[in-house]
């Protein structure tokens, strides 16, 4: 059978542990994949004395892979937005399919290059742009494909919980631990993206997409980032039982769907407040189905490369064949249900007020709450500590709508007796 020739485009992280893997386990891969595959084209900008290229051409410039007519398969591991975008284009008007690892580009222009890609009747393959090496696009798009899916929550960002392990278990600073990120080859080229769930935020909206059948809307998710989480909220969350992830979430309600990132409390018995360094998990709860949950390495050079080989073979498969693996097209994301806005999504709420300890604090903050329609679930006095003169006041919410929160916060935080603004970490049970 004709082999599959495969263009790779970036000689990075992802790009050297894709053309060692297929290196490695040629054999395998081509056995399995029912024809051969091979990696003919390389486009990287300098030389990588690591990479053996035996046998492969390599061009400085990544648009003579899109343009090489030997070329079947175009893999976009360069990352970003430009000129990703623009070779990804090139490539599909040269009828080539598509596997990229940036879900940058496909959260944000994923409509447009999708739209392209049927025109041309090509596909788009993106397994490695969420959660890694997790087949979780594949358990979204196949495995659950008889599921009404209600919501789905993630911990989808590998340097953003590497960091909050480490700050945990280790006590280690949030500067110290992201160089380490960085090192190690999880961290995005602007590790903002990650540390700020920007990052997430794009992986939440391709899932949210792929499970709920809506465009992809990055613009309208919620996002909170990790930087602002102290150790004594991650110490105050474990002494209620609690472990603070970064998570995002998408839920499916009568009112609307919720697309949000941030930082959140998740009761410690369950697996995935369990999930810790660099590994990701990703829970989905189906009507049929029930809760699942996917776990697995989120980053790194190797298990993203698995996810992106992975897809290669699916396209080598489906080349020519008419009953391969599903449509890789976004065809059916024509649901329209609206994206609810914060303040409208209904959650539970730590919130961590720092007062002078003087008569009647409490009793005013306890007035306000009510006044807002707020039911405490505790309410917890910790000792003052070192070098404040003020007292932790820990409250843990039961669910209630955003807006009344941040309407109660702001009257908590104009009390003469509160100095220091609300801390404020919204809380999930996970348990349906
Ligand atoms: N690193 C990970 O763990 C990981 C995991 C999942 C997805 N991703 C995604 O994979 C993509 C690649 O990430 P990475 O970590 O390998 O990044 P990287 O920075 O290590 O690699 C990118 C490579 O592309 C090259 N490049 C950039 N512009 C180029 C151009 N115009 N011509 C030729 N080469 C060019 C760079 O020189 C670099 O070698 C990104 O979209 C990223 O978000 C990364
Ligand atoms: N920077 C990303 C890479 C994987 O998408 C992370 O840390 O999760
Ligand atoms: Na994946």
């Amino acid at each position: 059978m004709k082999p599959v020739n495969v263009g790779l485009c970036g000689l990075g992280t992802v790009g050297r542990g894709t053309l060692s893997v297929m290196q490695r386990n040629m054999q395998d891969i081509n056995r399995r994949s029912g024809r051969p595959v091979r990696i003919t084209h390389v486009g990287a900008r300098r030389d990588n004395p690591s990479c053996d290229l035996t046998g492969i051409k390599v061009s400085r410039d990544i648009f003579e892979v899109a343009r090489d007519p030997e070329v079947d398969v175009v893999v976009e591991l360069i990352g970003g937005y430009e000129p990703a975008k623009q070779l990804v284009l090139e490539a599909i008007a040269h009828g080539k399919h598509v596997v990229t690892a940036n879900k940058a580009l496909i959260a944000v222009h994923g409509n447009e290059l999708f739209r392209a890609a049927e025109e041309k009747g090509v596909k788009i393959a993106y397994e490695a742009s969420v959660a890694g090496g997790i087949p979780i696009i594949k358990a979204l798009r196949e495995g659950l494909v008889a599921n009404d899916i209600q919501w789905l929550a993630g911990i989808i960002n590998g340097t953003g919980n590497f960091i909050l392990t480490e700050m945990k278990e280790k006590g280690r600073s949030f500067d110290d631990v992201l160089a380490e990120a960085q090192a190690l080859g999880y961290a995005e080229a602007d590790p903002t993206f990650d540390v700020e769930g920007i990052d997430a935020a794009h992986k939440l909206t391709i899932l949210a997409s792929i499970a709920f059948g809506i465009p992809l809307q990055f613009d309208r998710v919620y996002t909170e980032g990790i930087s602002k989480i102290t150790q004594a909220d991650v110490q105050f969350a474990e002494e209620l039982g609690y472990r603070i992830k970064h998570l995002g979430l998408a839920r499916k309600s009568r009112q609307g769907v919720e697309l949000r990132v941030h930082p959140t409390l998740i009761p410690e018995k369950r697996l995935i407040a369990n999930v810790n360094g660099v590994l990701n998990a990703v829970l989905v709860e189906g009507d049929a189905v029930g809760p699942t949950m996917y776990y697995g390495r989120g980053a790194g050079s190797e298990p993203t490369a698995s996810a992106v080989i992975a897809d290669i073979v699916d396209v080598a498969r489906s080349i020519g064949a008419d009953n391969g693996v599903p449509h890789l097209g976004f065809s059916d994301f024509s649901t329209n249900i609206d994206v609810l806005d914060m303040g409208e999504v209904e959650t539970c709420y730590y919130l961590r007020i720092s007062a002078q300890d003087k008569i009647g604090v409490m009793a005013n903050i306890a007035q306000i709450v009510s006044r807002h329609n707020i039911n405490i679930e505790a309410i917890i006095q910790k000792e003052p500590r070192d070098n404040e003169d003020t007292v932790p006041l820990i409250l843990l919410t039961h669910k209630v709508i955003e807006k009344n929160v941040v309407a109660a916060i702001q009257e908590i935080e104009g009390l003469a007796e509160v100095t220091v603004p609300v801390t404020r970490i919204r809380m999930e049970r996970l348990d349906g």
